[in-house]
């Protein structure tokens, strides 16, 4: 399971993002051919190598054609990226990068999401940088981001509105929640694409997480020339593996006991839970203070995602506070694969340790539709997807 680790000691922008990408190994004919899928034009992608106050980096950015770019709101480029044949993964995490930064803006200029203006050329440079970012994670197999807390320097910036204060309005809007500082350094280290590209999808920020292992040490260069490296520190690596047993994952619980609640609001916490990136939400039975019936209400959940769990909690059941317990988790690595039965393609879970299947499972959903949509017993369904595994399932037995 690769990981990277962002050292935003020198801030993040989303060309920096897609320099310590390229830098880590995505190759940039790679990258060239999958923005290709998307539908824009007049627009050059340029890399190289600089030493920035002696560290050797990977400079990106994007030369815009100025006058071939018709302006595009947020639905415009939403629309561009879902219509494109890029993968659903590079559609997700992009979307997810894009609504924060369409989300913050707005909410700075005080208008609708879809009204919003993007700031670059025909926003070509942030699509490039946003979408570059979600190919390049893909390529490297990156599944877990984590962040440092951001430098993101100080002064003013100029902005089509005139000068605007350091961190500009919409990166401060996009780093609610997450630890930053300023040091002294009088430019502006964090853009709006930086700010939002950790905001989607880092799990947690401080140090890396417990157990990680780095593979390789790699940097985006910024566009400063300031007293300190203008560089994104990408540190890709592994959760070590412990005893043998599996990846340990830095993972919390948040419980909290209740027994004045409306027991059909539970079925709709739990909903809330889960789309807030829960793992797992469940509920006990208890019998509470002056014996009263009560329940309680678990969530695990990364360890990022902790503040997002506790705010729903807060806000949609009458209780008045919640314990978070940290906790370590060992797990097998776990991969989907597509297996193609007599009634249409099965997704079947395989969880493997040390290379060796030790698990497999045939998701329920898939089965369940088979099983209603052609009336057999769901049994059998899932029987047959297991014999379909073939080869995987000897695997197992061995
Ligand atoms: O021009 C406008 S409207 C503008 C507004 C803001 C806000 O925070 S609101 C910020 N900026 C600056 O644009 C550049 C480009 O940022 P990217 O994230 O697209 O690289 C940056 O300096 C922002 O501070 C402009
Ligand atoms: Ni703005």
């Amino acid at each position: 399971m690769t990981i990277a680790y962002l050292d935003c000691f020198s801030g993040i922008s989303g060309n920096m993002m897609v320099g310590a990408l390229l830098d880590a190994g995505m190759p940039l004919e790679y990258l060239e051919a999958e923005l290709k899928k998307l539908a824009l034009s007049s627009y050059k992608l340029i890399d190289k190598e600089v030493s920035k106050n002696g560290i050797r980096a990977r400079y990106f950015n994007v030369d815009v054609n100025k006058w071939f770019q018709p302006a595009r709101n947020f639905n415009d480029i939403r629309l561009i990226i879902e219509d494109s044949l890029l993968s659903d993964q590079v559609k997700k995490h992009s979307l997810a990068i894009f609504s924060r930064l369409a989300a913050a803006e707005a909410k700075v200029h005080g208008v609708a999401v879809d009204k919003i203006h993007f700031h670059e050329v025909g926003a070509i440079d942030s699509i490039v940088d946003i979408v570059g970012t979600a190919i390049g994670l893909e390529y490297l197999g990156i599944v877990e981001i984590y962040a440092s807390a951001l430098h993101v320097g100080s002064g003013y910036v100029k902005c089509s509105h005139g000068l605007m204060p350091v961190p500009a309005p919409a990166t401060a809007e996009l780093l609610t929640g997450i630890p930053f500082y300023a040091e002294g350094i009088k430019k502006e280290l964090v853009t709006p694409t930086g700010a939002a590209i950790v905001a989607a999808l880092a799990k947690g920020f401080g140090s890396p997480p417990a157990h990680f292992i780095t593979r390789k040490v790699c940097y985006g260069s910024g566009s400063r020339d300031i007293d300190i490296p203008n560089v994104l520190r990408l540190y890709l690596g592994d959760k070590e593996l412990r005893n043998n047993l599996g990846a340990a994952g830095e993972t919390k619980i948040i419980e909290t006991n209740i027994d004045d609640l409306n027991p059909q609001v539970y079925g709709y916490v739990m909903e809330r839970l889960f789309a807030a990136g829960a793992h797992e939400v469940y509920l006990t039975s208890i019998l509470m203070k002056k014996n009263r019936p009560g329940t309680k209400i678990t969530v695990m959940a990364a360890a990022g995602k902790v503040s997002d769990i506790v705010q729903i909690l807060l806000a949609e059941t009458s209780t008045l506070g919640v314990r978070i317990l940290g906790c370590e988790t060992t797990h097998i690595d776990v991969s989907m694969l597509n297996i193609e039965t007599e009634w249409g393609t099965v997704k079947v879970k395989v969880g493997k340790l040390n290379d060796k299947v030790m698990n497999i499972a045939p998701e329920f959903e898939d089965c369940k539709t088979i099983a209603v949509k052609h009336k057999i017993p769901l049994k059998t369904i899932h029987l047959q997807v297991l014999r379909s595994c073939g080869p995987m399932l000897d695997l197992m037995l061995k």
